[in-house]
């Protein structure tokens, strides 16, 4: 049996973006969004976060940095009584940087890796999913991955004429895109 999925951007749709986060200092829960994502695990969707964490590429921080603040963000939602199903990352990119992660992969979006991947490892309904992100890129890797839903939400980065061309639907957040996503139970 497959299951719908919301896919979740992390930096800009659950914390703010204020650059390469990669502490708990530094990770700002947006207004509401917890309480959204319960709501949404509510409807039936499973939650799975997939983020570009390109600062691990550039030296900005280390793939246990990221793995520590993920831990975190982990615990600080389950504590609220939200179960994440997955959380993939990206930790590579093309150009920048000097280390092994400074490579053309097939996981950074706008490529589908991670949706893909977890696809495959959740039993993940494309087709009947969502993506929630704040940029291009996350409509394009949803969009490239067969995800019937894509979203935009204005707590990231400044939405595009592009961007809104290729969403469905653009919120002011995630709260209230979880008011108006269609129960699945
Ligand atoms: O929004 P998600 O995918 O969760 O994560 C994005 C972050 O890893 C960073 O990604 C960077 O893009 P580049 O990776 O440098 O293109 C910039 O957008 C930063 O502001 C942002 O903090
Ligand atoms: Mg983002
Ligand atoms: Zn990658």
């Amino acid at each position: 049996m497959t299951t719908a999925a919301i896919f979740l951007d992390r930096d800009g749709v659950i914390n703010q973006d204020t650059g390469y986060v990669s502490h708990s200092d530094d990770f700002i829960f947006i207004d509401g969004v917890i309480g959204a994502m319960k709501q949404l695990k509510q409807k039936g969707y499973q939650l799975v976060v997939v983020t570009n964490q390109s600062g691990i590429a550039r030296g900005l921080f280390s793939e246990d940095d990221f793995i520590r603040l993920t831990e975190w963000m982990d615990w600080s939602l389950a504590d609220r009584g939200v179960d994440l199903d997955g959380i993939y990352f990206c930790p590579h990119h093309p150009t920048e940087g000097s280390g092994p992660e400074t490579q053309v992969c097939d996981c950074r979006k706008p490529a589908p890796g991670m949706f893909l991947e977890a696809a495959q490892e959740l039993n993940i309904n494309l087709a009947d999913s969502y993506m929630v992100g704040d940029k291009v890129s996350d409509m394009k890797a949803a969009e490239a991955a067969g995800v019937g839903h894509k979203i935009l939400v204005r707590t990231g980065k400044d939405i595009t004429a592009e961007g809104e061309a290729l969403a469905e639907a653009v919120y002011p957040s995630l709260v209230e895109f979880a008011q108006n996503a269609a129960d699945l139970t």
